[in-house]
């Protein structure tokens, strides 16, 4: 057993064999040893010769059966003897374990196989499930966290998960178009399905080939076409030569490149700057390129990360953006070239979400929020129907004499507008001037609409209306909705928080919320106990039953390193009916608040964050208050507790 393990280790029969060599050649009256010769042991029949170079009857052994041979000798011994068949035995067998414990053991980017992943039939074959032309499975990925080394000290930051298990069928022939707020993970999507990077967890089948099987991956890439988010073109090349060179590189028969050439720049508006060098292509042009790249060699499956969305300098100022006319014609020709293939798309611009997507994703935080229609997911989480009425120009010359003549009448002409849309409907404008309001009509009161509008349209004269407008809520808002809520959900996961003073005098802890604004209220003001710290807060109405109930709008701004702040907030309002009361809940779990007393002293008190949802109604309050002067901020965060007013 001792001579198995130590031939084992290819180093120690490479060195016996070359010690074996070594004594047959010692001086010359030693014989060496010939090929022939090579099962023999030493030539001066050493009585301790336990190995040769190869075994002396090992060509003998062929003629009897395995198992006669097995029984007949001792196997192990048979191999002691052996070095040629050792380090044969040996390189296989280090070879595979090396492969495995490649594929099993996590990888700098925490993948791994599992132990059992050679017993899957679609790691041999690169296929998998059934073939749905983009299935992806509870897709994960995670950062490691990067090492920081510091003079005497080194900083290591956590893990950082980008994907928490997406799951999403993409159909052929469609364009799916990936939504969310910066970092919510769609690059990171589109590098796990492309094999830019590692997965993590989960798995996605493309046209049948998983992206974790190496096998899989080699298929994927012969049938993509990817547009990153930064070109990836080389200044010294023309614009026809990257094409040839993406051509030749995805293997096309060389008589198709020069046609394909051809008929791509045509496509992209390059067929004249298609022999200029890229070095001097505009912002849009280079843009237009990795567009036509990307479809080169007719891939099935299509990535196109954000591309419209560019940086250029003008008179070295970085400026963004595509000319209308030109982006009008890239949407054209991504619209054309959908038939045949899957593309996903990746976009900040709403507009095109809406003109260009057959089903739209919104990713934030790392999931999967919603999937869907443009239509069935404004009809879902839109706030509900807009309406815009606009007022006859007679009425508009009407208010404008009142105003010249100082009499207020002004709104009085507009009063009839809203009280019908109170009386019917029990809504408020939620933006309003002279020439028009904008009411927004929630989902619920879908079955009045059609009576109500009919008894609308009948009145049109007599209150003076000159148009109305029906529309379904913008997807901007379906974003900006869902965003908010997976902010809201992540930050009372975080628990991190802001210390924001109120204008009133007392401070409230508040958790950070990624968006431009929140709402918090604050409704239960008995429980501060008066002998640690006055509190400048009105109390004079509330009861332990009925706590006076207040709300402000916090506005956030990032300061210069990034990090959330309070900008400011508005003036206090009262808490609309339609929100439901606080439960009290603790500061930093789902979202609670606490008030802090003069001396820094924390004290708990009922309150929450408000989802902005419920104080839709409020909107006309919020607009008159945005022009109030703002508290004093303080980062809380940095620990530097610098005061700062502001306002907008
Ligand atoms: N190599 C990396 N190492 C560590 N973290 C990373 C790495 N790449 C991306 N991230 C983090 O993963 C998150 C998702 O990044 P990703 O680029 O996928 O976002 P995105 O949705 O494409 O954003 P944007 O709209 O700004 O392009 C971000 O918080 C980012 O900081």
């Amino acid at each position: 057993m001792t001579r198995v393990l130590w031939s084992l280790f290819p180093p120690n029969t490479f060195s016996q064999g070359l010690k074996l060599l070594s004594d047959a050649t010692l001086t010359p009256q030693d014989p060496s040893i010939s090929w022939s010769k090579r099962a023999e042991c030493a030539p001066n029949d050493d009585p301790d010769c336990v190995i040769t170079i190869c075994t002396s009857t090992l060509t003998d052994k062929f003629h009897l059966t395995t198992v006669q041979w097995l029984s007949d000798h001792h196997f192990f011994e048979f191999l002691q003897n052996d070095i040629y068949l050792w380090l044969l035995g040996t390189f296989f067998l280090w070879f595979v374990l090396a492969l495995y414990f490649d594929n099993i053991v996590p990888n700098a980017s925490r993948v791994r196989k599992s132990a059992f992943y050679f017993l899957k039939p679609g790691y041999w074959t690169g296929k998998g499930g059934n073939r749905v032309e983009v299935q992806i499975r509870g897709l994960a990925k995670t950062y490691p966290g990067t090492t920081k080394f510091g003079c005497c000290k080194c900083k290591k930051t956590a893990l950082y998960l980008a994907l928490k298990g997406l799951w999403m069928n993409i159909a052929k022939d469609q364009l799916f178009c990936l939504l969310g707020p910066n970092g919510a993970g769609k690059t990171t999507t589109i590098n796990c399905l492309t094999g830019i990077n590692p997965v993590t967890g989960g798995d996605a089948l493309i046209y049948g080939n998983p992206v974790r099987s190496s096998v899989g991956m080699s298929n994927i890439r012969k049938m993509i076409g990817v547009c990153p988010q930064f070109d990836i073109l080389w200044d010294a090349l023309p614009g026809e030569e990257h094409l040839r060179l993406f051509a030749s590189v995805k293997g096309l028969p060389p008589a198709s490149i020069n046609p394909m050439v051809k008929k791509s720049l045509a496509e992209v508006k390059l067929t004249e700057a298609g022999k200029i060098r890229a070095g001097s292509y505009s912002g849009g042009m280079k843009r237009r390129l990795s567009v036509a790249v990307s479809h080169i060699g007719d891939p099935k499956l299509v990535f196109l990360d954000e591309p419209l969305n560019f940086l250029f300098l003008i008179h070295g100022t970085q400026t963004t953006g595509m000319d209308p006319i030109t982006r009008r014609h890239v949407w054209d020709i991504i619209q054309e070239t959908k038939e045949g293939r899957a593309i996903i798309l990746t976009t900040h611009s709403m507009e095109e979400a809406d003109i260009l997507s057959d089903r739209i994703g919104i990713l934030a935080k790392g999931r999967l929020r919603c999937i869907g229609t443009s239509i069935r997911l404004k009809s879902r989480f839109g706030t509900g129907f807009v309406t815009n009425i606009s007022f006859a120009e007679s009425n508009n010359q009407e208010n404008n004499n009142n105003d010249h003549n100082g009499e207020a009448g002004a709104e009085d002409s507009d009063e009839p507008v809203k009280k019908f849309f109170k009386d019917h409907l029990n809504v408020k404008p939620v933006e309003e001037n002279k020439a028009f309001m904008t009411f927004v009509i929630p989902h619920e009161k879908e079955n009045l609409l059609a009576k109500f509008y009919d008894e609308l349209q009948d009145k049109e004269t007599e209150i003076g209306i000159s148009d109305i407008q029906l529309g379904l809520a913008t997807l901007e808002e379906v974003f900006l909705n869902i965003a908010r809520k997976a902010e809201l959900e992540s930050a009372a996961v975080d628990g991190t928080t802001s210390t924001l003073e109120l204008t009133s005098g007392s401070s409230v802890e508040v958790i950070n919320l990624h968006l431009i604004h929140s709402y918090l209220f604050v409704d239960a003001i008995q429980s501060i106990d008066t002998s640690w710290g006055k509190i400048c807060w009105d109390t004079r109405n509330e009861t332990a039953e009925n706590p006076r109930r207040i709300m402000v709008e916090v506005y956030w701004q990032q300061d210069e390193s990034g990090s959330l702040c309070i900008l400011g907030h508005s003036p206090e309002m009262s808490v609309p009916e339609n929100v439901p009361a606080a439960d009290p809940v603790a500061p930093g779990h789902g979202g609670g608040v606490s008030l802090l007393g003069r001396r820094g002293r924390r004290q708990q008190v009922q309150g929450t964050v408000i989802d902005p949802e419920f104080v839709r109604f409020s909107t006309t309050s919020r607009r008159i208050s945005r022009s109030g002067s703002f508290a004093s901020r303080r980062f809380s965060r940095s620990g530097s507790f610098a005061s700062k007013r502001s306002s907008l």
